[in-house]
C-alpha cells in the first residue's frame, strides 16, 4: 500500500497526489485503501471556489497592490498554500502569480492619472468665466472677445483678405503661407481631437459660434494651437518693434488662459494646444511654399 507523499506546492504532480492521498478521498475511507490517481487526469475542480480568490481576480490593480504591500497575505501564504493543499486544488498554488501579475507598477499610469485628477481639479477651479453666474462672470463677454480673436474664421479671412491685397511677392508668399498654416492647423487639430475624443469639461458652456463636429471634444485646444502657431508665424515673418513682440506673445497666452477661463478646456488640452501650435510652425517652415510654386498656384506675376 503506497503510503501519502508530502505535497510540494507548485507542482503539478501536487495537486493530482493531495487529491488522493490528503483529500479525504472516499475510496481511501471507504474502503481503508488508498488509490493511486492517473497523474494525467486533471484534477477535480473545488466545489465552491475560495470567495478569496474571486475577491483577487475582481479587485482592481491598486488593491491588490495594496494588499501585497500589507503583506498580511504574504504572511499567510504559507499557512494559506498548506491548508490549499489539503483543502482546494491548484488555484491557490497560483496565488503569487496573481500577485505578481497585478503587482506590475506602472509608474507613467499613476503618473498619469494623478496628472489627470490634478488637471481636472484645477480646471473646475479656473473655470471663473464660464457661465455668467460665475464668480468673474462679468468678465465673460471680455473672454468671449479674445476667444474670437483665436478663431479660425477671422484668421482664415483675414489671411485672405490680405494676400488678396498685399501687392508684393514677399506679403504674398507669406499670406499664402499663413493660409497654409491655418489650413493645416484645423486639419491636425480635427484629427487628434478625433482621435482622442476628450470630452469638455462639464461646466463649458457650448456657445462657440461656427465649431466643426469635432469641436465637441476639447483636446487639444484649437485656439491654443492657433494662437502658438501664428504667433510664432508672425514674429519670423513680420518686422515688429519690440513692444509689439511682446503683445503678440502676450495674446498668445492670453487666448489659451481664456480657453480654461472660460470653461472651454482643461489645462492640459491648452498646454499641449500651446507646444503643438508651436511645433506646427516647424512643419510650416518645411512645407513653405516657394514664389516659383506660389506662381503656378495662384498665378500672379
Ligand atoms: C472656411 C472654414 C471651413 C472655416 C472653418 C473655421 C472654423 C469653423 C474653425 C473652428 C474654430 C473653433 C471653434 C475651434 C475650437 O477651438 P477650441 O479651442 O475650443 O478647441
Amino acid at each position: 500500500m503506497p503510503s501519502p507523499k508530502p505535497v510540494r506546492a507548485g507542482s503539478a504532480r501536487s495537486s493530482g497526489v493531495s487529491g488522493v492521498g490528503g483529500g479525504s478521498s472516499s475510496s481511501s475511507s471507504s474502503s481503508g485503501r488508498y488509490e493511486f490517481m492517473s497523474l494525467t487526469r486533471t484534477p477535480p475542480l473545488s466545489p465552491s471556489p475560495s470567495p478569496h480568490l474571486l475577491q483577487r481576480q475582481g479587485s482592481d490593480p491598486t488593491t491588490a497592490r495594496l494588499r501585497v504591500s500589507e503583506s498580511p497575505s504574504r504572511r499567510r501564504r504559507g499557512s494559506a498554500s498548506s491548508n490549499a493543499s489539503t483543502s482546494s486544488t491548484g488555484g491557490a498554488q497560483q496565488l503569487p502569480e496573481e500577485d505578481c501579475m497585478h503587482l506590475n507598477p506602472s509608474i507613467i499610469s499613476v503618473a498619469l492619472s494623478s496628472l489627470l485628477a490634478v488637471d481636472l481639479w484645477l480646471s473646475k477651479r479656473l473655470g471663473v468665466c464660464a457661465y455668467e453666474e460665475a464668480s468673474w462672470g462679468s468678465a465673460r463677454p471680455l473672454m468671449k472677445l479674445v476667444e474670437v480673436s483665436g478663431h479660425g474664421i477671422p484668421w482664415l479671412i483675414g489671411a485672405a483678405y490680405c494676400l488678396y491685397k498685399s501687392d508684393s511677392a514677399a506679403g504674398q508668399e507669406v499670406m499664402l503661407n499663413l493660409l497654409m498654416a491655418l489650413v493645416l492647423d484645423l486639419v491636425l487639430v480635427g484629427i487628434v481631437k478625433a482621435v482622442v475624443r476628450r470630452r469638455r469639461p462639464a461646466h463649458n458652456r457650448m456657445d462657440m459660434f461656427a465649431t466643426f463636429s469635432v469641436d465637441r471634444y476639447s483636446f487639444p485646444s484649437g485656439h491654443a494651437t492657433r494662437a502658438a502657431m501664428c504667433a510664432r508665424f508672425l514674429l519670423a515673418h513680420l518686422v515688429l518693434a519690440a513692444p509689439l513682440r511682446v503683445l503678440v506673445m502676450l495674446w498668445a497666452v492670453i487666448v489659451g488662459l481664456s480657453r480654461v477661463l472660460l470653461g472651454r478646456h482643461n489645462v492640459t488640452d491648452v498646454a499641449f494646444g500651446l507646444l503643438m501650435g508651436y511645433c506646427q510652425y516647424n512643419l510650416v517652415e518645411a512645407l513653405w511654399l516657394s514664389p516659383a510654386m506660389l506662381q503656378n498656384m495662384v498665378g500672379l506675376e
